[in-house]
């Protein structure tokens, strides 16, 4: 049974993780889905929230379980016996960093990244910059499914 780890914070899933996690889904029989607890980084969703709006989106799909870690990524792989990390890269802005971590985590555990693409459409999208925009009244209809674009904006009316 091949099975992958999609790791991030997913604060909240935007339609760019849902897309790499949509494909993903394609080529494994399982993704896990797995939402990072980082206690020091304030967030608009809590993780049960977040580990929620990801359960809702990705159900059509059949083969995606959500889980929450924290500490290590790799120390989860090894809990969860995943040999392997897909993580989607939006340009090579994002390069730099993301090589440096998969060659950490292939030091440290022999844990594997594998790189996808992200759609071009939404190769600038990411939650923070997502909610920077919604914070100020602009439209991300577009930008997150439904589900997720109402709890947004009732989120940040309250
Ligand atoms: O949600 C995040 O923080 C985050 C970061 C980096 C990411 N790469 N690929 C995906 Br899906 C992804 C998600
Ligand atoms: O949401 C983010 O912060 C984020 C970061 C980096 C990312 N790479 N690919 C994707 Br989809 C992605 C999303």
């Amino acid at each position: 049974m091949r099975r992958v780890v999609c790791p991030g914070s997913f604060d909240p899933v935007t339609n760019g993780h849902l897309d790499i996690i949509g494909r993903t889904s394609r080529l494994y029989d399982e993704v896990v889905v797995a939402v990072l607890i980082n206690v020091e980084k304030r967030s608009l969703f809590t993780v049960d929230e977040r580990i929620e709006m990801l359960q809702a989106v990705t159900k059509e799909y059949g083969n995606v379980r959500v889980e929450k870690f924290h500490g290590l990524l790799v120390d989860f792989c090894r809990q969860q016996g995943i040999p392997s990390i897909v993580k989607g890269l939006r340009a090579v802005s994002d390069f730099d960093y993301e090589l440096q971590m998969a060659q950490l985590n292939y030091r440290m555990s022999g844990v594997e990244t594998l790189f996808m693409s992200t759609n071009p459409e939404y190769s600038f999208l990411s939650s923070s910059r997502l909610k920077e925009i919604a914070r100020y009244g602009g439209d991300v209809s577009g930008l997150v499914p439904d589900l997720v674009h109402q709890l947004l904006v009732e989120r940040l009316r309250g």
